[in-house]
């Protein structure tokens, strides 16, 4: 839809609380979960199953795993990240017409489950880690080739002309070598983004700024991104060069096109490209995306986004605010309950697949944070900590039997108040 079209979303009369919302953006304090957003724009999807847009193609993830040549494999991991783009940010309003307010997890919140096809198994492990502030943390793991993606995020909000997003946190993907004992390790940085369209009520993403691929074995990619300005180019736009770490003008590959859309990749630095310089190319349309498989509602743990939420989800399904209003509560008044015991005890929730690094420095960010200006600490006092992925605390998780309906009910009347 064009962002310049009223959204045909939006309820007949929702013109006045559309209008209400904009003028409680204007005063918006940072807090984007103290939005009160008109029920067109609210979703039943938590933040949580955000993770999975990181590998909705399999194959193109563990793709890296089978190439033995450096720059070539940085440039497989950079194709990787241009193409979870799409998904990442317009999926929600090339489904719906608009882009939605996900739910905010809780602490401890779960969003697990496996992709399966030609690239074999490959598993999602997503747990919000903190709630003041908010932090989701994620592990991805090709089980075939070893490749493992894992990251933490947060978001910062400000309001300027329209709500603008910086991305706290980073991602790390690991890629077994098959040459070399050590794994090649790249280091990403999440772009900034702000919301498009909130004039015409039908809002949208657009990424600004540049983000960041670094390599452990010297290569950097930056993206630039850009959209539609009042004169020219065209929204989701992006550039961008692959080259040796620290010699920005000595370009290996570009890339450009557009995220929602294709993109063209290219040797060399020149921009106005021939096909002899064409090495790859993506169309998202042309591209069969693998879905995730989570397991069924009733199989699920308790604290599992889907099954924990689905009260919730059902009356935003149904437009009904007033039970919308009131599941969500249960599960806030639970959740600060909780906490106040876990206070009052001398203990803290144990997350499930993460720990905080406190033991020592981050080898990842002080090796590769210094190339593309990513501070050593990892921004850990705005998401709660530097989370890594524990596999000794997976292993534990894995080995636990299945809970009973008994035990279930209890985790869901103490912690969710259902
Ligand atoms: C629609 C609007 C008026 C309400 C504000 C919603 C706001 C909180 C949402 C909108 C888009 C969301 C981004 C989403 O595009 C994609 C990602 C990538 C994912 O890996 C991590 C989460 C993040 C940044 C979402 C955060 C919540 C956003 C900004």
């Amino acid at each position: 839809m064009d962002s310049a079209q009223q959204n045909s979303n939006a309820p007949a009369g929702g013109g006045s609380s559309w209008g209400a919302f904009l003028k409680s953006i204007a005063s918006f304090n940072g807090d984007l979960a103290s939005l009160t957003a008109p029920p067109f724009i609210l979703s039943g999807t938590s933040l949580t199953e955000f993770s999975s847009y990181w590998c909705e193609h399999p194959p193109v993830f563990a793709a890296p795993a089978k190439e033995t040549d450096p720059a070539k494999r940085a440039l497989l991991v950079l194709k990787w990240f241009l193409t979870t783009l799409k998904q990442q940010y317009a999926s929600r309003s090339e489904q719906y017409g608009n882009e939605k307010k996900p739910l905010n997890p809780f602490l401890g919140e779960l969003f697990l489950g496996k992709w399966e096809d030609e690239a074999g198994v490959t598993e999602l492990i997503s747990e919000q880690v903190s709630h003041h502030p908010p932090a989701t943390a994620y592990n991805i793991t090709n089980i075939p080739t070893g490749v493992r993606l894992e990251g933490y995020n947060a978001q910062k909000a400000s309001f300027s002309k329209t709500i603008n997003i910086k991305q706290i946190g980073h991602a790390v993907l690991t890629v077994p070598s098959s040459t070399a004992d050590q794994a090649d390790t790249f280091l990403i940085t999440l772009p900034s983004l702000h919301i498009e369209g909130l004039i015409f009520g039908s809002p949208f993403i657009e990424l600004d700024g540049a983000s960041y691929i670094t390599s452990s074995t010297g290569y950097t990619a930056k993206i630039d991104y850009s959209g539609k300005g009042w004169l020219s180019g065209k929204k989701n736009s992006f550039v961008a060069t692959l080259y040796p770490t620290g010699k920005e003008k000595e370009v290996l590959y570009n890339v450009s096109g557009q995220w929602t859309k294709s993109f063209e990749i290219h040797s060399g630095a020149a921009k106005h490209n021939s096909k002899s310089t064409l090495v790859d190319s993506w169309d998202p349309e042309k591209q069969r995306h693998t879905p995730l498989t989570v397991a069924p509602i009733e199989k699920q743990h308790p604290l599992e986004s889907r099954r924990a939420w689905s009260k919730v989800a059902n009356a935003i399904l149904k437009g009904d605010l007033e039970a919308v209003g009131q599941e969500k509560s249960r599960i806030e008044v639970a959740q600060r309950e909780a906490r106040a015991k876990e206070k009052s005890e001398g203990r803290m929730w144990q997350r499930r697949y993460f720990s905080v690094r406190t033991d020592a420095p981050d080898r990842v960010l002080t090796q590769l944070g210094p190339a593309i200006g990513l501070a050593e600490h990892g921004d850990a006092d705005k998401t709660g900590g530097l989370w890594r992925f524990d596999a000794i605390k997976a292993e534990k998780e894995r080995g636990q039997p299945q809970l009973s309906d008994e035990e279930a009910s209890k985790i869901a009347r103490e912690l969710l108040g259902q």
